[in-house]
């Protein structure tokens, strides 16, 4: 069997469903394949999910602390590990089902289930059929990396995947990896009731922060009682009765962790390996990514990618904003590019850590003056008024042009207030705009002008 379309997008993730609505709106004849789950890594074992689960942990946790607040509880927190699971299942199907639903009710667009490879550079073959187009969509995205540690084969383990499953308290979960998986989880299990235990291979947790943030962080983390082990090399893992046993060696010495379950977070490879791109000669780096340029195209005339399979991001937001890259590009003569972006990120622990632009290493590097504020969130009324001080705020700005060059919130809606930032940063203003704007009291963005009054050479 043989068949002809205007488009083909192979990946239902977070560009793929919104640029194939797109295609056959504007009058292509579209294709949309996907081999799992609709919605891919966001929906289904990802985003979604992962936040449904940390807001039962918080409830957990505030419920804890219930008798600061003046709150009496009779009875001790039990936390019942198959309804927090059901509430993630049926926040996950909503999703899932909203994407599937809106791809088979798009005329124009057909949905096929089932796996993709292409055959060469214009064809695609799936359930044995062949598909062609002039234009195709890569929107693969990954999947969870394993480590090739001695003894592992021999071990059970759990990967962000197959955590959704889990409707039981693990006794002591020990996570391998200590950046945006491993920590999301980690608290998210101690709110739930386990032991925790974080082993980094690195000198400091989420390695791509600055030193003082990690440390932050880790105090954070620490405080709830999360066990933290830095710069430790795993040499072998093996089973001993019920246990995990994990040989940890750190600068010559050698220790012993052990914890009745496994979670590897050791980060993510592209979905590229069982994609015949070879067939289709598009080309990849070094680590499987395919290679774009900032309108994501690839190097084959017609066929593009979008999301974290393209190496140039890694989150829901990134995908998304491929998207639009791609959409404004084809549809509205607006030639968008990647290049415009600016990075943003948040690490949805709790209080969430929330990134946009330079890190403070990255401005030291770049060797142009410029001022910092910081501002601890202990000063911030709203955080006093919920009994929720910990972290800090720090604003970076460049002393001559006085543009926002990077920012930093870890504290309480931290993941919200940093947009405020940075739309002035998209808007290409200084920071004397928002400096003399005047914000609402009492909530955590009304400090942000003050926090801009006080800067200091960096
Ligand atoms: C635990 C976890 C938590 C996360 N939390 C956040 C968060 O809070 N915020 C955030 O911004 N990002 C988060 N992310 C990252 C985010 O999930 C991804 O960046 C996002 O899903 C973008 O993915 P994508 O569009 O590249 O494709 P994906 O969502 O990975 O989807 C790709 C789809 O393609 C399908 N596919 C693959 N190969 C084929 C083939 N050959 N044929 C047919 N179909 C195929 C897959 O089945 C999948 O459905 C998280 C990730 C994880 C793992
Ligand atoms: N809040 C969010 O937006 C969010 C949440 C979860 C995941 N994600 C996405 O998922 C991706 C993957 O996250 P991740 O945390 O798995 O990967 P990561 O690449 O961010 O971090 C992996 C960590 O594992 C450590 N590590 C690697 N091998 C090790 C070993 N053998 N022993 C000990 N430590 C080891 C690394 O030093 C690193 O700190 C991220 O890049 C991110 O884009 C985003």
């Amino acid at each position: 069997m043989h068949q002809r379309y205007d488009a083909i997008v192979i990946g239902t993730g977070q560009s793929g469903p919104s640029l194939a609505v797109r295609l056959a709106q504007a009058g292509r004849k579209t294709a949309i394949i996907e081999r799992k789950n609709f919605g891919g890594t966001c929906v289904n074992t990802g985003c979604i999910p992962t936040k449904t689960l940390i807001a039962s942990a918080r409830v957990a946790h505030t419920a804890r602390r219930a008798a600061e607040f003046g709150v009496m509880l009779d009875s001790p927190v039990v936390v019942d590990m198959a309804r927090v699971k059901a509430r993630k299942d049926l926040v996950v199907s909503q999703s899932n089902q909203g994407v599937a639903s809106w791809l088979r009710s798009t005329p124009n667009l057909t949905v096929i289930e089932g796996h993709a490879r292409f055959e060469s550079a214009h064809g695609v073959m799936v359930n044995g059929e062949l598909l062609e187009a002039d234009e195709i969509f890569i929107n693969v995205g990954g999947r969870a990396t394993v480590p090739d540690l001695p003894g592992l084969k021999d071990v059970d383990f759990l990967t962000n995947s197959s955590m959704m499953e889990v409707d039981f308290l693990p006794p002591h979960l020990l996570i391998v990896g200590g950046s945006y998986i491993g920590l999301e989880f980690a608290q998210m299990y101690r709110r739930f009731g386990s032991e925790v235990t974080v082993i980094e291979g690195g000198p400091h947790l989420i390695g791509r922060e600055d030193e003082k943030v990690s440390a932050a962080v880790k105090e954070i983390l620490e405080g709830e009682g999360i066990q933290i082990r830095l710069g430790a090399k795993i040499q072998r893992v093996e089973k001993r009765g019920d246990l995990v046993l994990l040989t940890v060696s750190d600068n010559g010495a050698s220790y012993e962790v052990s914890g009745s379950h496994l979670l590897l977070a050791v980060g993510r490879i592209p979905n590229t390996d069982d994609l015949g791109l070879d067939k289709a000669g598009i080309k990849t780096d070094a680590r499987g990514y395919v290679v774009v340029d900032d309108q994501l195209h690839t190097n084959v005339t017609g066929v593009w990618a979008l999301g974290d399979v393209n190496g140039r991001g890694a989150f829901t937001h990134t995908s998304y904003n491929d998207y639009e890259i791609v959409a404004a590009n084809l549809f509205d003569n607006d030639k968008r590019s990647v290049a415009d972006r600016i990075q943003a990120y948040a690490l949805f622990i709790d209080p969430p850590l929330a990134r946009i632009g330079m890190a403070e290493r990255e401005v030291r590097a770049s060797g142009r003056p410029a001022l910092v504020g910081t501002m601890q969130m202990a000063r911030v009324g709203r955080a006093r008024e919920r009994s929720e001080t910990q972290g800090y705020m720090s604003v970076l700005v460049d002393a001559e042009t006085k543009k926002i060059l990077g920012a930093m919130l870890l504290g309480i809606e931290g993941d919200e207030v940093i947009h405020s930032l940075l739309d002035v940063m998209y808007s290409d203003a200084p920071y004397t705009v928002i400096q003399r704007a005047m914000h609402i009291h009492p909530t955590v963005s009304e400090l942000v002008p003050t926090l801009l009054q006080d800067l200091t050479p960096l």
